[in-house]
């Protein structure tokens, strides 16, 4: 795959920033941002939001929490782990073999699971699950919104159809904060892969087989590719690049950092549910000739369990399907998704087990 240059990256005159990513004004007529939405999804299925309405207090403290807790000793930090898959992880992603060059921690973002979780992550968990939550509730109230404006844009009878899914009380959304050492700070590396190395003992029990994945001699894969399997994702980063999206031609495309706005990616699910209208957008992190390190935090905005993703009969008209009026995918719960993607790899594609045998 070859990484996009700014001037491959322009499309049409659609309003982008300088690397052609679609941003949307949130304070903008909804008319129009929801029709800029639903072209960003479908050209992209990625897009940044700015006056979000996310306050910049919830976002900070939310930050100094992470942060906080990152700086920690390594063996504090295991308390919270391993990963299983939620909790403190350190290189591995998943159960299938998968390594990255980050530590992370993968929460369960309904306020019980927080409360307990924050136990083991902070000395002062009611602080930091009270801040978990504050930040929780900010995002999901944007992916809501968001979901509303993309029903709007694709004139469904009921605004409410995709937000209902994620504000379901049952809702199984989860909550990411993913740390990325710098690439070329010799010091800092050597004490990064010190704290975090796993013990040989370790290794083998996680069957550890090193070296981690490359891209060329000057970048490290943070994040493999892969796409979300959710429904929407929210994600906010401090300011260090290394976030790339793949277009639909097969250009990676960086994403400039900008701690100020979130970025919004269309997942697997959404796919589904539009019907394959919209595609859920590929995407990793790549370390690349940074001396600072990356952190970003990601709400992965899913259904219930037991909900079922399948195209809206409302949405099946030709005129707002784009393709045909066949369903590409048979219905299938969340869960099920849920258990295919747990049995594949990072980069693997799960909607192709859902597909009709028709298509
Ligand atoms: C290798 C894996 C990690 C992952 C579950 C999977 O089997 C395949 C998808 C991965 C992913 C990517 C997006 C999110 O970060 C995540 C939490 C998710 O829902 O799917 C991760 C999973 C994980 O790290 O547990
Ligand atoms: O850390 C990032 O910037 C993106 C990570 C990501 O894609 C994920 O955790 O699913
Ligand atoms: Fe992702």
């Amino acid at each position: 795959m070859v990484v996009a240059t700014p001037n491959t990256l322009r499309r049409g005159n659609k309003k982008t920033t300088a690397f052609g990513i679609p941003t949307i004004d949130l304070s903008e007529e909804k008319s129009k941002s929801s029709e800029m939405i639903v072209k960003a999804c479908e050209d992209y299925g990625f897009f940044k939001v700015t006056n979000h309405g996310v306050p910049n207090k919830v976002i900070a403290r939310m930050e100094r929490e992470a942060v906080d807790f990152f700086s920690r000793p390594v063996s504090q930090k295991r308390r919270a782990g391993p990963a299983t898959p939620f909790g403190y992880g350190c290189k591995n992603i998943g159960f299938n073999g998968d390594k990255g060059d980050l530590e992370y921690i993968l929460l369960e973002a309904n306020p019980l699971s927080l409360s307990q979780r924050s136990k083991t992550i902070s000395n002062d968990p009611s602080t930091f699950s009270c801040v978990a939550n504050d930040y929780v509730n900010a995002v999901k109230n944007l992916a809501c919104d968001i979901l509303e404006l993309v029903a709007e844009g694709l004139r469904t009878q009921d605004k409410s159809i995709f937000s209902n899914l994620i504000s379901d009380s049952q809702n199984d959304s989860c909550f990411r904060i993913n740390h990325y050492p710098p690439l070329t700070a010799p010091n800092h590396q050597q004490e990064f892969n010190h704290n975090w190395d796993p013990s040989p003992v370790e290794q083998e029990r996680l069957h550890i087989s090193p070296p981690l994945p490359t891209v060329g001699s000057k970048s490290r894969i943070g994040f493999g590719e892969h796409t979300d399997p959710q429904i929407l994702t929210i994600l906010r980063s401090n300011d260090v690049n290394g976030l790339q999206i793949c277009s639909h031609d097969g250009f990676w495309i960086p994403v400039p950092p900008d701690p100020n706005e979130f970025f919004v990616f269309v997942g697997d699910s959404f796919q589904a549910l539009t019907n394959g209208r919209f595609t859920s957008v590929r995407h990793r992190v790549v370390a690349m000739n940074s001396w600072k390190t990356r952190m970003s935090m990601m709400y992965f905005a899913a259904p219930a369990l037991d909900a079922w993703i399948t195209s809206p009969s409302q949405i099946k008209n030709k005129s707002i399907i784009s393709t045909n009026n066949s369903n590409i995918y048979r219905p299938f719960t969340w869960g099920q998704l849920k258990q295919i993607v747990y049995s594949l790899r990072l980069a693997d594609s799960r909607l192709d087990h859902f597909k009709n045998h028709t298509q």
